[in-house]
């Protein structure tokens, strides 16, 4: 384990306070789908709240519902039933240019593969969802090369994605879900495309971030050994969600 990981698991341990209104409140969900006559049901009845500072692992087996749930929290499907809330406000009938603009003004997300644009600098492609939302390009800039700074990439700033390694690429887009300075992150398998050594480190990054911005974070992952140095970790069992204590994960 790095020093680094050492000294977030300190961190977790001292019990924080945490604020009191959760950043996503996930209120029995419902989902189900059709594969021809047959209706699965992948959600039913899933609650959790999640709060400011906590980074919460979403934990369970392969076609339990995981990125389904991280989709209607990021406001990409509807539940059939149940609510959405982010802080504080119900979003789950919202119109959709009312939940594009939460999106982008509340949320930042990490995919397992970077999606970083191509033809664009790191830094560029950590301006570009600022600029949309209105910051100049000084002051988008700034953000940029202070986010790739405080992640370990300040001799990256011009590099193209493909000039970047993989695990330097995922860094890239954790600075770009944090831009906006979003109050929740939504994260499916951000280290899944990495070696182990390589997905320690960007997890440690995310984590750091999670513990000095104050940001939620619900990360997807079936990496059991990241999940358990999560703050909680929330286990997709039978379109449920259950409580699990990091340490007691197998
Ligand atoms: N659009 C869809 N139409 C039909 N079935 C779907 C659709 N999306 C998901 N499913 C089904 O819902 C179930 C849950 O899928 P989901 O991708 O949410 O699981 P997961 O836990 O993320 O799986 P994995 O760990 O393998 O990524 C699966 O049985 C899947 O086939």
């Amino acid at each position: 384990m790095t020093a680094l990981a050492e000294e977030l698991l300190a961190v977790r341990d001292t019990g924080r306070d945490f604020a009191t209104q959760p950043a996503l409140r996930l209120d029995r969900l419902v989902r189900a789908f059709y594969q021809g006559s047959r209706k699965i049901e992948v959600l039913n009845g899933a609650s959790a709240d999640i709060f400011p500072g906590q980074a919460v692992a979403l934990v369970g087996p392969s076609g339990a519902g995981k990125s389904t749930l991280l989709h209607i929290s990021g406001l990409l499907e509807t539940p059939d039933g149940g609510r959405v809330i982010i802080n504080g406000r119900d979003c789950t009938g919202m119109p959709d240019a009312e939940r594009t603009r939460v999106r982008r003004v509340q949320m930042g997300f990490v995919y397992q593969f970077h999606q970083l644009l191509p033809e664009f600098s790191a830094l560029e492609n950590i301006m570009i969802p600022q600029l949309i939302l209105g910051r100049t390009k000084k002051q988008a800039r700034q953000r940029a090369a202070q986010l790739l700074g405080s992640l370990g990439l300040a001799d990256r700033v011009d590099h193209r994605p493909a000039q970047l390694s993989g695990g330097e690429q995922q860094r890239t887009a954790i600075a770009r879900a944090l831009a906006n300075d979003p109050r929740l992150i939504l994260a499916d398998e951000p280290t899944g495309n990495l070696d182990p050594h390589t997905a320690e480190h960007v997890f440690d990054a995310l984590i750091h971030l999670i513990r000095t911005t104050g940001v939620a974070a619900l990360i997807c992952t079936h990496n059991l050994d990241l999940a358990r140095r999560m703050d909680r970790v929330l286990r997709l069992e039978n379109g449920m969600l259950v409580e699990v204590q990091p340490l007691a994960l197998r």
